[in-house]
């Protein structure tokens, strides 16, 4: 897979530019910064492409040829892998296993692949900003070249690559439905000098597609100690506010506080 994104970067620039577009809700779109005229967020030293690939997968046609067999294959695993991810989710919460499947927590899956060039000047800029996902859950394969690092307990903490390994972060929305009972992960990935850096996020997520379910804190989770904390909402709404807001360092949760 991470094979298949340096190849899509590293092409033709023709070839690469016929790709481009900053139309949120095209099934692929190839693009740097989504957020770079939407929020006032600062410029991140990075490029990416990134394909609605569930519920309506795109036609092998509609991929790039570079990489369009190392992305279905991809999507395959990170649909049988997040199944099994929500089951022990479920369980975890006290709930029939099912459950987070059944409120079509992954319907959606939403692939984002990263490219981050060599930077000169490192310490003037980042890679990707301080944000926690728009997403239920995220898996996240990265290369060997680190960089990523998560927020604990106010200090940034590396999270330096195991090979083989993949890196699950729980997303705004999964944090939204528990009533805070998971919380979703803080994270930033730093430039480096010498080292192109590939990464994989595979969001469980509708996005920005249409889809008028409504989500809350899930009614089992909830009594009179521990009242919903958040209003409803629906993936759309959150999405197209955190788009507008930008990875800009603030968490896009207080939005829908009670
Ligand atoms: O490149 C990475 O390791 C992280 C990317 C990321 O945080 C994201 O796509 O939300
Ligand atoms: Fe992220």
């Amino acid at each position: 897979m991470r094979d298949g994104v340096r190849r899509f970067f590293e092409q033709d620039l023709e070839v690469k530019k016929s790709y481009f577009s900053r139309e949120a809700t095209n099934k692929f779109v190839y693009n740097s910064n989504f957020d770079l005229y939407s929020s006032t967020a600062c410029v991140n030293w990075r490029d990416s492409f990134a394909c609605y690939m569930s519920p309506d997968p795109p036609t092998p046609e509609e991929l790039p040829v570079v990489c369009r067999g190392a992305m279905i294959e991809h999507w395959k695993h990170m649909m049988s892998l997040g199944a099994l991810l929500f089951e022990l989710l479920s369980e975890a919460l006290g709930l029939s296993s099912d459950m987070l499947k059944s409120m079509d927590c992954m319907k959606g899956l939403f692939m984002i692949c990263h490219y981050y060039p060599p930077c000169p000047q490192p310490d003037l800029t980042i890679g990707t900003n301080h944000h926690s996902d728009n997403s239920f859950l995220t898996i996240l394969l990265q290369d060997q070249v680190g960089g990523l690092q998560i927020l604990h307990q106010d200090c940034w903490v590396d999270v330096s690559p195991i090979p083989g390994a993949l890196v699950i972060n729980i997303g705004d929305f999964m944090q939204l439905i528990t009533n805070d009972k998971f919380i979703s992960a803080e994270h930033r990935v730093l430039s480096n000098r010498t080292e192109t850096r590939i990464s994989v996020a595979s969001f469980f997520t509708t996005n920005l597609l249409p889809n008028s379910t409504v989500y809350g804190p899930i009614k089992e989770l909830l009594s009179q100690e521990n009242p919903p904390i958040y209003r409803d909402f629906t993936l759309e709404e959150y999405t197209k506010g955190y788009v507008k807001k930008g990875l800009n360092g603030t968490s896009h949760l207080s939005y829908l506080k009670l």
